[in-house]
């Protein structure tokens, strides 16, 4: 819930360099709630609406645990942040703490991704993501491991929807170092050209690089020996969560972003 970004100097906040140094420790956030939930089994039961009964609610029982604690965090400024975007916004609640004065680093929008997200992570993420600890394992679900299962899945979903989003720093730092370059493909409406001109392909090589190590270190308990039941991070999942799903998802928020950019501005 901290700010990530050190807003108090704004011209750091837009410093891509910054920002990108900002990315490589959402990494290992994202790796490190990834290997707590990988610890339960995928418990598909969750993610079905009605499969778990709720008193007063038709939501899935992943779903409720999610929207529930969203509404107490927003409670206390979590969505505030420039840097935090709700996935249930009709659960946003009035503050209880006096409001933050943060500096307007990023041009009014209403990108939130948050929704695509959650399918993926749901649908493709985790599957892929969560192995089974061995072949001996006869199930995918454990009712005691509902709730742990649930809570890991907030973490997760938080910290992917923080790293996505922080594409709007990205965008804003990008159309600021170039904004004649970026002016006419928005007003031409061209995403195809926007979604070109901000991808950095050297980049998106370097952080699957990167995460492919950070998956293969952080994934296994170097102390305990191979026949230990624990389950493991599936390497090639994580690396396919970012290729697939975090880089890809990082780039809609930046091109959505900057369809918004001139609204109100010198340019429109
Ligand atoms: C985030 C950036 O923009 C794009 C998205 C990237 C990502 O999601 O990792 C990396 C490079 C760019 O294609 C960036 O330039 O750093």
């Amino acid at each position: 819930m901290d700010l990530v970004v050190d807003l108090s100097d704004a011209t750091k906040a837009l410093s891509l360099p910054h920002i990108r140094y900002q990315l490589i420790r959402l990494e290992d956030t994202v790796l490190f709630h990834l290997i707590e939930r990988a610890q339960f089994p995928l418990n598909g039961n969750i993610y079905k609406p009605g499969a778990i009964p709720i008193p007063d609610s038709s939501l899935s029982f992943s779903d409720w645990v999610l929207r529930e604690q969203e509404a107490l965090q927003s409670k206390i400024r979590r969505f505030q942040s420039p840097d935090e975007y709700p996935f249930f916004e009709d659960a946003m609640q009035p503050l209880i703490l006096p409001p933050l004065e943060y500096p307007s680093v990023l041009w009014r929008n209403d990108v939130n991704v948050n929704a695509e997200l959650k399918n993926r992570y749901i649908n493709s993420i985790l599957p892929s993501c969560c192995v089974k600890a061995s072949r001996a394992e006869r199930t995918e679900e454990a009712q005691e491991n509902y709730g742990s299962a649930a809570t890991a899945d907030v973490n997760c979903l938080q910290s992917l929807s923080r790293r996505i989003h922080f594409g709007k720093f990205v965008a804003e730092s990008k159309f600021q170092s170039n904004p004649s370059h970026f002016i006419p493909l928005i007003k031409a409406g061209d995403t195809q050209g926007i979604d070109a001109a901000i991808t950095d392909s050297n980049v998106e090589r370097k952080v699957l690089e990167r995460l492919r190590l950070k998956a293969e270190m952080y994934g296994v308990d170097p102390s305990m020996d191979a026949e230990s039941p624990t389950r493991k991070v599936h390497v090639e999942g994580v690396v396919a969560m970012y290729r697939d799903h975090v880089i890809p998802l990082t780039k809609v928020v930046e091109v959505e972003y900057l369809m918004q950019r001139l609204r109100g501005s010198e340019w429109e």
